[in-house]
């Protein structure tokens, strides 16, 4: 298995700059990369890394994409003056050009190959090319957006041609619509193309009816082109998350990829001036953590867009952060999508259901029932983060986005360590080897534990030997219910009794709402019958049958995949309706899982 991660940059790209007053074009600056590039060494990330070179793309590469009539006159703009320069870049939509534009821009294009055969060879796992210009709006025959030749595409197209690929996943979480990238593939059904991008009903640029979620691909790429469009700005962490629970990462795991692109813009992220959206850095992290999971870690990240300099690097430190396998924070906020989210989430769910098993199935009734009572679901500004963060993306307020990104960053990168995790350990010699964060715990004395036993789990405790695994579960069990500590871990030779001690403990001391994740066979399968315990089992083979409770759910390997998930997605957007007393899960062979609604008694 390879490790390590790539990090491709070249000084050389932060030469082409616009060379004449455009306010259109006037953001794509080169101290988008050197910021970048920066940040990453002042965050000690660029020595953790393997740094490859970059190299120039040959003629031959740019036209496993591109029309040789676009490379030449890409070519020709080398020994143009600016008036030249001026008339060539006006018959692009929104593209500057200057005399190292096609050096920089051929460099840019030869950093996605050289990530590209990184990973291909093994030489690392994964990585990150910062390149510029960017690419997901040029097409075969023209520049457009910022954008001259599409690295991603060309580095897709290389990859089929040099490795035999069937199935590469491209995935752009730009803020914009990489249509160049959709025209290039849309016939294509080894390429699988996402995006999401702002859209607000095809008013924001491109402004095309193709960038709609019913364009879905054409011929034999019918279903290989997702579009999510977003038709409000303020989009934040939840509605991302979302839509990776609810379209990509389902038709993802389905389509089980070779090698997996990212056309990396961080436009979408806060305080970005295009974008306007919400979605802080450190969501990157988890966006890069779930595309980890594909092609066995075999991920190639290209810059595209982003223009806020800060929100730029501190995103991209956190998808290189991630890359290296460092863990990811955890997400604050709200966790329930916007209606607007949702219903974008739903259309393009209904547009692709005739391609996709994960989509076929699913009875979506209960997003529709959600949607039109989601007035519960409506982005209210509860805490301050998010008030704090909606607040800040309109345009007076930008220069607020330093100072929240400096707080909001310093704590997930350097996190204030509170004590967080308990463990009982065997031998306090080994207690050094556990991180800062970890407190050790003793165990429960065993008079402690006998007489807790006797008193409420006679019933579950059969051998005494049990006894001596209980006393660690139950001291860590006690630091959470008492919240000295907010996690914890302990090991046990009987797992299923420790669980079932551990819930009925939990629901004795108060607790209201009890998620319990088991993996593994099960001898006993512990009550769960007071309504506040959610037992999702994941085993070798299903037990409903042994238990009709509607809060025990037992999923066999092969579905716990991506629906697992998913649920659990549900369930947390079902905590924000009030008139629930549960939500359960129904599996049934054909099926996979569906969300009921039951109403309180
Ligand atoms: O990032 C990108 N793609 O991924 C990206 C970003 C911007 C543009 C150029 N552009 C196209 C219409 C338009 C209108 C206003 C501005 C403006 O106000 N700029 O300050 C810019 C604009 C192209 C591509
Ligand atoms: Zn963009």
């Amino acid at each position: 298995m390879a490790s390590g991660t790539a990090l491709i940059y070249d000084e050389e790209m932060t030469s082409h700059k616009l060379l004449w007053n455009d306010p259109i074009c006037d953001i794509e600056v080169p101290e988008r990369l050197s910021f970048s590039y920066e940040q990453l060494k002042c965050y000690h990330l660029v020595e953790r890394c393997v740094c490859v070179p970059a190299r120039e793309g040959s003629e031959e590469e740019i036209l496993l994409v591109h029309s040789s009539e676009h490379l030449e006159v890409a070519k020709s703009t080398q020994t143009m003056n600016e008036e030249e320069l001026k008339r060539v870049s006006g018959n692009y939509d929104a593209f500057f050009f200057h005399p190292s534009t096609y050096r920089c821009a051929r460099i840019a294009v030869g950093a996605g190959l050289q990530l590209v055969d990184s990973v291909m060879s093994g030489k690392v796992c994964n990585g990150m090319a910062l390149v510029r210009p960017p690419g997901h709006h040029s097409q075969r025959n023209a520049a457009n957006g910022f954008c001259l030749f599409n690295n991603v595409a060309i580095a897709a197209e290389y990859a089929k041609r040099k490795y035999g690929l069937q199935r590469i996943l491209i995935v752009d979480w730009d803020v914009h619509h990489g249509q160049g990238t959709q025209y290039i593939f849309e016939e294509d059904p080894s390429v699988l193309y996402f995006s999401w991008h702002r859209y607000e009903h095809q008013e924001f640029w491109p402004s095309l009816k193709e960038s709609d979620y019913d364009a879905v691909g054409l011929g034999r790429g019918k279903g290989s082109n997702i579009n999510l469009p977003w038709n409000k700005v303020g989009m934040g962490n939840s509605d991302y998350l979302a839509a990776f629970f609810h379209v990509l990462l389902p038709v993802a795991f389905e389509f089980d990829p070779e090698l997996v692109l990212v056309s990396s813009g961080y436009d979408s992220g806060i305080g970005d001036p295009e974008g306007q959206m919400n979605a802080t850095p450190d969501v990157f992290a988890h966006l890069t953590h779930f595309l980890m999971q594909l092609a066995n870690g075999k991920l190639c990240v290209i810059l595209e867009g982003g223009y806020h300099l800060k929100s730029l690097s501190e995103s991209v430190c956190m998808t290189v952060k991630t890359l290296l396998g460092d863990p990811v924070p955890q997400i604050t906020g709200e966790m329930a999508p916007c209606l607007s989210a949702i219903e974008s989430i739903q259309n393009v769910r209904a547009a692709h259901k005739p391609y996709w098993k994960c989509l076929m199935y699913e009875d979506t009734s209960f997003l529709q029932n959600l949607s039109t009572k989601s007035h519960l679901l409506e982005k209210v500004n509860t805490n301050p983060s998010t008030e704090h963060e909606s607040k800040i993306t309109n345009k007076d307020e930008m220069v607020k986005v330093e100072r929240f990104l400096e707080l909001h960053m310093k704590n997930i990168l350097f996190p204030v360590p509170p004590i967080k995790t308990a463990a009982t350990i065997e031998s306090e010699a080994s207690a050094h080897l556990l991180p800062l964060s970890v407190r050790v715990v003793k165990e429960m004395d065993m008079n402690e534990v006998k007489a807790l036993v006797s008193a409420f789990y006679a019933d579950l405790v059969k051998e005494d030997e049990t006894l001596l695994s209980l006393g660690s579960m139950l001291a860590v069990l006690d630091k959470i219910l008492t919240k000295q500590v907010c996690n914890g871990i302990a090991e046990s030779p009987t797992a299923s009794v420790s669980v079932a001690v551990a819930l009925r403990h939990s629901v004795r001391f108060g607790f209201q709402r009890v998620l319990c994740i088991f993996v593994g066979d099960m001898e006993i399968i512990p009550n769960t019958e007071d309504g506040r315990i959610l037992m999702i089992h994941i085993c070798e083979k299903q037990q409903s049958e042994k238990t009709n409770s509607k809060h025990y759910i037992s999923l066999n390997w092969k579905e716990v995949r991506f629906t697992f998930i998913r649920s659990l997605v549900y369930v947390r957007m079902h905590r924000f309706e009030e008139n629930f007393s549960s939500c359960y899960f129904s599996s049934s062979r054909r099926q996979s899982h569906s969300v009921k609604r039951v109403r309180r008694r």
